[in-house]
């Protein structure tokens, strides 16, 4: 506040002190104004008193110098002027201009005429004679050419003594007299003193030519031969400009000088007339203008003509400084002073009027604003208030929740309000429970749990939350999440309790739902791996505490595989619906039945298994596998492969019991399928067999540890080798020659197979190619295909590679795909086989009659060769089905135009059955094992061999 004022005083000042300077500004330039307006005005004023005196002055004069030209004119006019003429005459001029000292008139007498003259003159003025002024006298002129002899003069009081004077000598004519001669004007002689008063005077004459009456005056000649004197008027000069002042009171100005000069300029021998005294301003005047210090108009000077002459005039005026006069600049002066003192004080008075004003106003305007801004915010915050009230009213009648307002007043707590949605969840309308018990909402007759929470939060007047289930009007349930929490008034008592019941009936499925996912297969709806842990661990932990048995069953199913493969995966998913369903029909009601994925289940068995119960359970699953299954109108045989580890004796938890199952399961597998083995260690062995060469396999290429080993295709009517099929060997540094039935499914597994599989196809043709340069023979070499290789992108290229490297030519080549390869994509594999066909490679199917291989399908692959599996082959003796498939498929085959070629061919009943049947080629132990090639060439050397 302190501040506040300070400023305010601050800025009165400075107001103030500037209205003082503003004003003090001003002033000085009125005043530097009207000095200057007024200095002009002085000065044009004594311009105009200058000019007065100039025009008085060269006015007079040229007034005084026409009463000589009207005598003149006397004299012009008559010829012959008597003096009585020229007194009379002359008179009354002199009377009105007492400042002319004389007018006379001057005769021009020869030296010839000078007596006659004389004497003439003699007869009215006795004694006369021509004379000159000589020291003060007159004396008888002598004798000149000429003489200008002054023959009247008036007044002749005072001028008589110049009588007969010849002027002719004397200089101060000068020259006026040739030139008004020469001119025939007036002419003016310089300054001179006057005889007349002894030289006191000064004055001048002026001189007008009287020339002969009627002679010519055209020429100077003429008029110097015309002229017979002049008539003069004497001026005393000092008197004649005083009297024409002086008759217009323009004398004794006081600080005004008037000089007049006989001359052009002023010079100081010619003054003629002086009158009053006027000196420059003395003293410096510093940077400022002379007319701001002094009144002192410029002299005036001015040149006029006196009878032909310049003459000069200067007045001047007496410098008075500003201050010596009353002049309206210092009323300006002084005026400005005090007004600017007075708006000063005027503007301070007013400016700290206007501050305190202001600031009083200030205060009221923040105070006012101040009030405006919080009813402003009241208002905005009214609205607001408002409007979040009624979108929360709309909220909750639009809400989809139940909302329920009920009185604070125990014991009923009367239910006072219920939204839409209340009437809408639970069927009632707002009338049927508006006035009701809070609690008869809850649903009466039904046994509600976590009621009492919604009892203690009333009673407590606090919130709570229950999850409960509520009935609806029809007595159908429904989940709630129930939030209940009371509502204060204005004075802070609660008066009211808000329910808000959401009904989570979805929410409870969802979850229940997902706990469902989360637990079981999605697609046989059996348990899955978490649920089996959970559940597995649990009857751990219940036969660890019964001190009894438990099983853990791993079931695997045989050649799912391939109907996976050949069907396609929702054929293979139906199968695993139908075989979970038989599985778990299977197997007791505690008993868990699960599926790991796959085709692999994991069964759990708890209580006595082992009292015959769990054998019993074994048998059913695997009788109940057994079945025949129709899927898509198609008929199948399934097996499948049982391991079991018993609890506690194959393991103590869940992860080693499932463990050794799968051992066990393997181990059945190896036995023949369709069959169940126990756990037993040495089990152990076999799978870690597996997994070396799991780990070995990565190396074996890299390592030249495999090789090919090739078995030959026999033609069946010439009884000559036409082929070979290339078998993979893998000869392992401590395992020994590996099978490829161990390996080529772990190969797919790990990828390898793109590599191995090429390398396969390049080191068969390298072969065939070597043996055809050999000598050999132009043989086929026939060349497994797996899935994975078949359909990788770089079949087509490693093919291509190797019919290039090697030379071969492509008809040399055959490539056995199997039924389930070439039927998971029919029009990829239409794509495929076509892109190897236009190699020109021979394309067989592997395996056939294994599987389903649709004819009409077969019918648009682009094979050449069908190749009868060895398991129909084996059989055709026992008297199966097998002899008719065998004879189907040769029919089928030639039928599509395609050669039929049986495998595993080992006894020459099963040779003398595909002969009789027309099978075109053979291949088995009958004939060779596969052998290596060097083997092989031996081979070839011992039997006739040609290209079908
Ligand atoms: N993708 C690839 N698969 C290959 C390759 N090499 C082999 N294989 C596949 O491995 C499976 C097992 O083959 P293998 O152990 O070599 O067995 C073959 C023959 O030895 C065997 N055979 C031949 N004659 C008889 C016989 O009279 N009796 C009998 N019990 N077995 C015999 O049959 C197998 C030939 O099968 P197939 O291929 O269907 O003609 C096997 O599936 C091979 O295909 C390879 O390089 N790549």
């Amino acid at each position: 506040m302190r501040n506040l004022l300070r400023r305010v005083r601050i800025s009165v000042s400075v107001s103030a002190l500037l209205a003082l300077l503003i004003g003090l500004a001003l002033t000085a330039l009125v005043f530097a104004s009207v000095r200057r307006v007024e200095s002009h005005a002085r000065t044009l004023q004594f311009k105009q008193e200058a000019n007065l005196r100039i025009n008085a002055v060269s006015g007079g004069l040229a007034d005084a110098i026409e009463q000589l030209m009207v005598v003149n004119q006397l004299f012009n006019t008559f010829g012959v002027v008597e003096r009585e003429q020229f007194r009379s005459f002359t008179a009354p001029l002199l009377a009105r201009y007492p400042e002319l000292q004389a007018l006379s008139f001057q005769r021009l007498v020869s030296d010839a005429e000078r007596p006659a003259y004389e004497a003439l003159q003699r007869r009215r003025v006795p004694d006369f004679t021509i004379t000159e002024f000589i020291n003060e006298r007159h004396v008888p002129a002598p004798r000149r050419p000429f003489y200008n002899v002054v023959e009247y003069i008036e007044p002749a009081s005072g001028n008589g003594i110049a009588l007969g004077l010849d002027t002719a000598a004397m200089t101060t004519y000068g020259d006026a007299r040739s030139r008004s001669r020469r001119n025939g004007r007036v002419a003016a002689t310089g300054l001179l003193s006057l005889v007349q008063y002894r030289g006191f005077h000064t004055g001048f004459l002026v001189l007008a030519p009287v020339y002969q009456r009627l002679a010519p005056q055209d020429t100077v000649r003429q008029r110097q031969r015309a002229v017979i004197g002049e008539t003069a008027a004497v001026f005393r000069v000092g008197h004649l400009i005083h009297t024409l002042l002086g008759n217009a009171r323009l004398l004794d100005q006081p600080g005004m000088s008037i000089n007049i000069y006989a001359s052009g300029s002023a010079q100081a021998t010619q003054l003629a007339f002086s009158n009053g005294k006027a000196e420059p301003p003395s003293g410096a005047t510093g940077a400022l203008p002379v007319w701001l210090l002094y009144n002192y108009p410029a002299p005036v000077n001015a040149v006029f003509q006196v009878a032909g002459e310049p003459w000069f005039i200067e007045v001047a005026q007496q410098p008075r400084s500003f201050i010596d006069i009353r002049a309206g600049s210092w009323y300006a002066l002084l005026g400005g002073l005090l007004s600017s003192l007075l708006a000063a004080a005027y503007i301070y008075n007013l400016v700290t009027r206007h501050s305190t004003i202001e600031r009083v106003a200030g205060e009221r305007t923040a105070a006012l604003q101040f009030a405006n801004l919080r009813l402003t915010e009241d208002l905005a915050l009214r609205k607001r208030t408002e409007k979040a009230l009624r979108l929360r009213e709309k909220v909750i009648e639009v809400s989809a929740n139940a909302v329920i307002i009920c009185n604070a007043q125990g014991p009923d707590y009367a239910v006072e309000y219920v939204n839409p949605a209340f009437e809408s969840i639970t069927g009632y309308s707002a009338a049927e429970v508006i006035g009701k018990s809070l609690k008869s909402l809850h649903g009466a007759g039904h046994d509600q749990q976590n009621t009492e929470e919604i009892s203690a939060a009333l009673r407590e007047q606090r919130e709570g939350h229950v999850v409960l289930r509520n009935y609806r009007k029809d007595g159908s349930g429904y989940w709630n999440d129930l939030f209940i929490a009371p509502v204060r008034d204005e004075g802070g008592a609660i008066s009211h309790f808000v329910v808000a019941q959401y009904d989570i009936s979805a929410v409870m499925r969802f979850e229940a739902e997902l706990e469902y996912q989360a637990n079981h297969d999605a697609l046989t709806g059996l348990a899955n791996r978490h649920l089996l842990a959970e559940r597995l661990s649990s009857a751990i932990a219940q036969a660890h505490r019964a001190g009894t048995e438990l099983w853990v069953v791993f079931v695997d199913l045989d050649r799912f595989k391939f109907v996976n493969d050949t069907l396609g995966h929702e054929a293979g998913d139906a199968m695993l619906r139908v075989l979970g369903e038989r599985i778990k029909g299977a197997v007791g009601e505690g008993d868990t039945v699960s599926r790991m994925g796959g085709d692999e289940f994991v069964l759990v068995l708890p209580g006595h298994p082992g009292d015959g119960d769990g054998l019993r359970v074994l048998q059913r699953i695997m009788d109940a596998v057994a079945e025949p299954l129709r899927i898509q109108a198609h008929e199948f045989f399934v097996t499948c492969s049982l391991g079991v580890a018993v609890y506690p004796a194959d393991g103590g938890n869940a992860d080693t019991l499932t463990k050794h199952a799968d051992i066990a399961m393997y181990r059945a597998k190896e036995l023949g399928r369709n069959t169940y083995q126990f756990y037993r260690p040495d089990m152990n062995a076999s799978t870690l067999e597996r997994l070396r060469i799991e780990a070995d396999l990565r190396h074996a290429l890299e390592r030249n540890e495999l090789v090919l080993h090739y078995q030959p295709q026999i033609d069946v009517k010439s009884g000559a080798i036409v082929g070979m099929e290339a078998l993979l060997r893998w000869e392992h540094p401590v395992l020994g020659v590996v099978s490829p039935l161990r390996f080529i499914g772990l190969a797919e597994e790990m990828g390898l197979i793109i590599p191995i599989g090429a390398w396969v196809i390049r080191t068969a043709c390298l072969q065939n190619m070597a043996w055809q340069t050999a000598g050999m023979g132009r043989l086929r070499m026939a060349v497994n295909l797996s899935a994975r290789q078949f359909t990788g992108k770089d079949l087509l290229q490693s093919v291509t590679d190797a019919l290039q490297e090697s030379g071969l030519s492509p008809g040399c080549l055959e490539l056995e795909l199997t039924e389930s390869m070439v039927m998971s994509d029919v029009e990829n594999t239409i794509t495929i086989l076509r892109m190897l066909k236009q190699l020109g490679v021979h394309l067989a199917i592997d395996d056939f009659g294994t599987g389903y291989s649709s004819l009409s399908y077969l019918s648009r692959f682009p094979l050449d060769v069908l190749k009868i599996d060895q398991s129909f082959v084996r059989d055709i003796a026992l008297g199966t089905d097998a002899a008719a498939i065998v004879v189907s498929i040769i029919s089928l085959a030639h039928s599509l135009r395609l050669k039929v070629i049986a495998e595993g061919v080992e006894t020459a009943e099963q040779l003398a059955f595909l002969r009789e049947h027309g099978c075109d080629e053979v291949q088995g132990y009958f004939f060779s094992r596969p052998v290596g090639a060097l083997e092989f060439a031996s081979l070839m050397a011992h039997a006739p061999c040609t290209m079908a």
